[in-house]
C-alpha cells in the first residue's frame, strides 16, 4: 500500500471504519463521494485507489456500475490482508466454516440448485451466426456452441437481467493475469463481481494484484468479466445456505469481438470465475485463432525416465476425466519422475524454432473432489490441506473434509455433515459430497510442481494425448499416424457424461478435442485451424489416444489407472524418441505386444488392447454421421479424407 494516503483515500478509509454496512449513508456522504471522485461514479470507492486506475478501466467500470447500481465499489489488491478481511466476513456471515482441522481451509455449501456448469445457458454472442457454429445439417440441433444475436444479448442480459443486479450489494473490481503477470503469452482481464465467494476463488486461480494497472498502461487491452449472482436487495428468492443465486435464470454469454463475458445467475466455478473457461478457453481460443495459436482443455506436466530425460506433455480430457490426477501422477515405476505445469488448461504456441510451447495460463486447481485421495492422488490431497476453499464436500466433526473414496482416511463411525448439511456415516444412504464438489487451492502449494510451470516463455510439448471414459472398445493407449490423423482423432473425441454439467446418466457424448463446451468459435474453422498449425519447418508433436476407464464383462475397470499410468506415459515417451515399438492398426499405431511395461501388474493385454470389429464398425459410422450432422459443410476436408481412410481401414480389419 501506498505510504502517502491521499486526502481522499483518507475520507474513503474513514468512511468504511464508520459504516461498515454502507445502509446508512446519508446522500451528503453521497454527494461528497460524486465530488471527490470527479463525478466519474455515483458510489462510493470502498477499498483501493480510483485515480490509480487506467482510464478505460474507470469508463468501463463507471458504466457497469450505473447498469448494476451496486452501493459500493471495491477495488481488489490481491493483497493477503484483503482475503483475511473478506473471508472473515463470510465466515461471520456464515457463507464459510472454517475447518479447523487444517491450516487456513474453509467449506462452502452452495444453494443445491447451483452446482455446475450450465451449458444449455451459456452462448457466443456474434454478429454472423456461423462464426460461432458450423452448419448443422437441417432438422439437427447443434451441440457444438450455442449462438445467440447481439439484439438477443442486449435485450437478455444488458436489458433484462443486469438493470440493478448488484442493488444492496458490493461491486469488486478484480485486475487478473491469465498467464504470470507481464508475460509474453500472458492476457489481463478484469473481472466485476458482486460475490465475495468468487473474489476469493479468483485470487487462487487466477492472479490478482494491483500491478495488473501497471502491465496495462493508459490504455492497455483487457477482456471485460462482468458476473452477478443476480440476486439484488430486497431478495425476491430465498437464499439457501447463505448461498445467492439466480438458478431459473442463468445465463452465460461471450462476445468474442468485444472481449466481453457477462454472467448471471450463479457463482458456481465454471460459470463465476470468468477467467477459467469463460476467459481462458472461450475468449482465449478465439484470440488463439486470431492470432496462431491454441488455448485448450488440457493438463501440462512433464515426466521425467530413469535416466534423466524429461519430456513435456499436455492431455486433453472431457471435464471429470482425469486431467488433474494425471497431471499429479505418482508413478508406481521406480526411478520415474512426473512434475505438473497445469491441471486444465494450456495456452500453446509455435515459438521460432518450430516448438509448440506451453504456458498454463492459471494459477490454481480447482479440482474434483470424490475420488481423490491418499492412494489415487496423493499429490492432491497434500496439495489442497492448507488455503484451500473446498466447495460442496462433507464435513467431519473434528472439522476435516470427506467426500466419497476417502472412507479409508477417517475413523470409523465418525459423524459426518453432509453437502447438504444432513447428518451422516459412512454406509448410510446416500453421498456425502456432491459428485462435482471440488478444491480450490494454490497450484504453488502442489509438491511436485515444475520448476518451470511459471516461466513466461513456457515448456516445449513433445506430445499431445486425447482421452475419454470409454466403457468399451477402446484400447488403452494408441497413436496417431500423423499430425492430420491426430486432429481427426481428437474430432472423434468421446466420452460418458460426468457430474460437471446438468447431464444426467451415463450415455456416451461426443466431446472433440475435450472442447464441446467450451469452443469460442465455429468448430469447422478450429479444425481447420489445429490442420495448418502443422508446417514442415515445424516440430510437430507426435499425438496419442488413451482410455483408462475401459470395463470388461464384469464391469470392472481393466487397467488399474492412476499411478500406473505412468506405463503408458513410459510408451509415449519411447515413441516420442523414435522406438520401434508400434505396430499400425485399422485405428492408429498400437504398442507391440509385450512392449508396455506391465511388471508386477495383473492385467490382460487382450482386455485392454483388442479392437473388436463390430464395435469400430459401428464406432466409425457413428463419428462420419456425427461429423457431417454437426459441422456439415465446415468440416475441413483433410478430417473427412481422414476419417473415410479410418472407416477403410476397419471395413479391412
Ligand atoms: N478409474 C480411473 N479413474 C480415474 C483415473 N484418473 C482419474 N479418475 C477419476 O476421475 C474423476 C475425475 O478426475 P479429475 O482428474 O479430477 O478430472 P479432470 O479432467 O481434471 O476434471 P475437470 O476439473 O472437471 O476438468 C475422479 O473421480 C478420479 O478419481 C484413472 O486413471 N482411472
Ligand atoms: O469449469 C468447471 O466448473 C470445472 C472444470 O474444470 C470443468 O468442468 O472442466
Ligand atoms: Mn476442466
Amino acid at each position: 500500500m501506498n505510504e502517502i494516503i491521499s486526502p481522499k483515500m483518507e475520507t474513503v478509509n474513514n468512511m468504511r471504519n464508520r459504516h461498515d454496512s454502507l445502509a446508512d449513508l446519508t446522500s451528503r456522504d453521497m454527494e461528497d463521494f460524486m465530488e471527490e471522485m470527479g463525478g466519474e461514479i455515483s458510489v462510493p470507492v470502498l477499498n483501493g485507489d480510483w485515480d490509480a486506475l487506467p482510464a478505460n478501466v474507470r469508463k468501463y467500470i463507471a458504466e457497469n456500475v450505473r447498469l448494476c447500481r451496486p452501493k459500493g465499489v471495491f477495488i481488489c489488491d490481491g493483497s493477503d490482508e484483503e482475503a483475511e478481511e473478506i473471508t472473515e466476513k463470510m465466515v461471520n456471515r456464515g457463507l464459510l466454516t472454517k475447518l479447523d482441522k487444517y491450516e487456513n481451509c474453509y467449506l462452502c455449501r452452495t444453494d443445491p440448485a447451483d452446482v455446475a456448469r450450465v451449458e444449455g445457458r451459456t452462448f457466443i454472442v456474434t454478429k454472423e451466426k456461423f462464426e460461432t457454429v458450423p452448419h448443422v445439417q437441417e432438422g439437427v440441433k447443434g451441440i457444438l456452441g450455442q449462438w445467440m444475436s447481439p439484439e438477443d444479448a442486449e435485450r437478455e442480459m444488458v436489458q433484462d437481467r443486469f438493470p440493478g443486479c448488484m442493488k444492496g450489494r458490493v461491486m469488486y473490481v478484480i485486475p487478473f493475469s491469465m498467464g504470470p503477470v507481464g508475460g509474453a503469452l500472458s492476457k489481463v482481464g478484469v473481472q466485476l463481481t458482486d460475490f465475495n465467494y468468487v473474489v476469493l476463488s479468483m485470487r487462487i486461480m487466477t492472479r490478482v494484484s494491483s500491478k495488473i494497472w501497471d502491465v496495462l498502461g493508459e490504455n492497455g487491452e483487457f477482456v471485460q468479466c462482468i458476473h452477478s449472482i443476480g440476486a439484488p436487495r430486497p431478495l425476491q428468492r430465498k437464499v439457501i445456505n447463505h448461498w445467492p443465486c439466480n438458478p431459473e435464470r442463468i445465463m452465460i454469454t461471450h462476445f468474442p469481438d468485444q472481449r466481453k463475458i457477462m454472467s448471471y445467475g450463479s457463482g458456481y466455478g465454471g460459470n463465476s470465475l470468468l477467467g477459467k473457461k469463460c476467459f481462458a478457453l472461450r475468449i482465449a481460443s478465439r484470440i488463439a485463432k486470431d492470432e496462431g495459436w491454441l488455448a485448450e482443455h488440457m493438463l501440462i506436466l512433464g515426466v521425467t525416465n530413469p535416466q534423466g530425460e524429461e519430456k513435456f506433455i499436455a492431455a486433453a480430457f472431457p471435464s471429470a476425466c482425469g486431467k488433474t490426477n494425471l497431471a499429479m501422477l505418482t508413478p508406481s515405476l521406480p526411478g520415474w519422475k512426473v512434475r505438473c505445469l497445469g491441471d486444465d488448461i494450456a495456452w500453446m504456441r509455435f515459438d521460432d524454432e518450430g516448438r509448440l510451447r506451453a504456458i498454463n495460463p492459471e494459477a490454481g486447481f480447482f479440482g474434483v473432489a470424490p475420488g481423490t485421495n491418499k492412494k489415487t492422488n496423493p499429490v492432491a490431497m497434500e496439495t489442497c490441506m492448507k488455503n484451500t476453499i473446498f466447495t460442496n464436500v462433507g464435513m467431519t466433526a473434528d472439522g476435516g473434509v470427506f467426500w466419497e473414496g476417502m472412507e479409508k482416511e477417517i475413523e470409523r463411525e465418525q459423524k459426518i455433515t453432509t453437502w447438504l448439511g444432513d447428518q451422516w456415516k459412512v454406509g448410510d444412504k446416500g453421498k456425502a459430497a456432491h459428485p462435482n464438489s471440488r478444491f480450490c487451492c494454490p497450484a504453488s502449494q502442489c509438491p511436485i510442481i515444475h520448476d518451470k510451470w511459471e516461466d513466461p516463455a513456457g515448456v516445449p510439448i513433445d506430445a499431445i494425448v486425447f482421452g475419454g471414459r470409454r466403457p468399451e472398445g477402446v484400447p488403452l493407449v494408441f497413436e496417431a499416424f500423423d499430425w492430420e490423423h491426430g486432429v481427426m482423432l481428437g474430432a472423434a473425441l468421446k466420452s460418458e457424461a460426468t457430474a460437471a454439467a446438468e447431464f444426467k446418466g451415463k450415455q456416451i457424448m461426443h466431446d472433440p478435442m475435450a472442447m464441446r463446451p467450451f469452443m469460442g468459435y465455429n468448430f469447422g474453422d478450429y479444425l481447420q485451424h489445429w490442420s495448418d498449425l502443422n508446417k514442415p519447418e515445424r516440430q510437430m508433436p507426435k499425438i496419442f489416444h488413451v482410455n483408462w476407464f475401459r470395463l470388461n464383462d464384469n464391469g470392472k475397470f481393466v487397467w488399474p489407472g492412476f499411478g500406473d499410468n505412468i506405463r503408458v506415459l513410459d510408451w509415449i515417451c519411447r515413441r516420442v524418441n523414435g522406438e520401434d515399438i508400434a505396430v499400425p492398426s485399422a485405428i492408429g499405431q498400437l504398442p507391440v505386444e509385450g512392449s508396455l511395461n506391465l511388471k508386477g501388474l495383473n492385467v490382460s493385454w487382450e482386455e485392454n488392447f483388442s479392437l473388436p470389429k463390430k464395435y469400430w464398425v459401428e464406432d466409425i459410422e457413428e463419428t462420419k454421421s456425427f461429423l457431417q450432422a454437426q459441422v456439415g459443410c465446415d468440416l475441413p476436408l483433410t478430417i473427412s479424407d481422414e476419417v473415410a481412410k479410418q472407416e477403410e481401414r476397419i471395413r479391412l480389419m
